[in-house]
């Protein structure tokens, strides 16, 4: 009865992770785990080296489908950016480019530097600037959800503060977000596995 009850006060969320399982490779990696997020939110998952932070991503985004509980979206269909950890990973269709936030001044300088690495091969790229590169995809594509696994990796300082002022603006403009990472950007939810 008291199961039944928790469902209802969940589902009144945008989204609801509720009573999660999910054993990978014969490992229990987490056990019941329960958490809702709204709108201008952001969801951190914490945990240490191998317990299954990018696992609970790919859950998701449904990019893996075996688990016990319920994932439940409260909207009916939404663009999600899901940003892997592997800076190596590309995105094709750079004729997007234009298609930029405009409401903002302050996102020129990104616009500049981005326009600035589109013109480099990828191969030519270091990791930090291949990082930059996957990154300027969230202003590229204005995407309601984001989900970003360690999005701070090979960042240097200055390109750490752009990423969080990126983010504050997501989350004025009714973004969510869903982040993997070991540091805190901006205090919000948390779930430790
Ligand atoms: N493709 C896969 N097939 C089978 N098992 C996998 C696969 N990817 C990851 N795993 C296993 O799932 C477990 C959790 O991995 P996951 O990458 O989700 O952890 P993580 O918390 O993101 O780790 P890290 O902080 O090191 O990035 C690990 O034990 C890993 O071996």
């Amino acid at each position: 009865m008291q199961y039944v009850t928790k469902h209802i006060i969940y589902l009144k969320s945008y989204f609801n992770i509720i009573n999660i399982c999910m054993i990978r490779n014969n490992q229990l990696l987490f056990y019941n785990k329960n958490i809702s997020l709204n709108k201008q939110e952001i969801l951190y998952i914490k945990g240490d080296n191998g317990s299954g932070k990018t696992t609970l991503l790919q859950l998701i985004i449904k990019i893996l489908n075996f688990y016990e509980g319920l994932i439940h979206w409260n909207i009916p269909h939404s663009r999600t950016f899901f940003l892997p950890s592997n800076p190596y990973l590309d995105f094709e269709n750079l004729l997007l480019l234009p298609i930029v936030y405009k409401q903002d001044k302050r996102l020129r300088f990104l616009i500049n530097f981005i326009t600035k690495l589109f013109r480099k091969n990828s191969e030519e790229l270091s990791m930090g600037e291949r990082r930059i590169k996957q990154l300027s995809y969230l202003i590229i594509y204005a995407n309601p959800i984001w989900l970003l696994d360690e999005p701070e990796s090979n960042l240097d300082t200055k390109n750490k503060l752009k990423l969080q002022f990126l983010i504050k603006l997501h989350l004025k403009n009714k973004g969510m977000l869903f982040v993997t990472t070991h540091r805190l950007i901006l205090q919000n939810y948390t779930i430790l596995l």
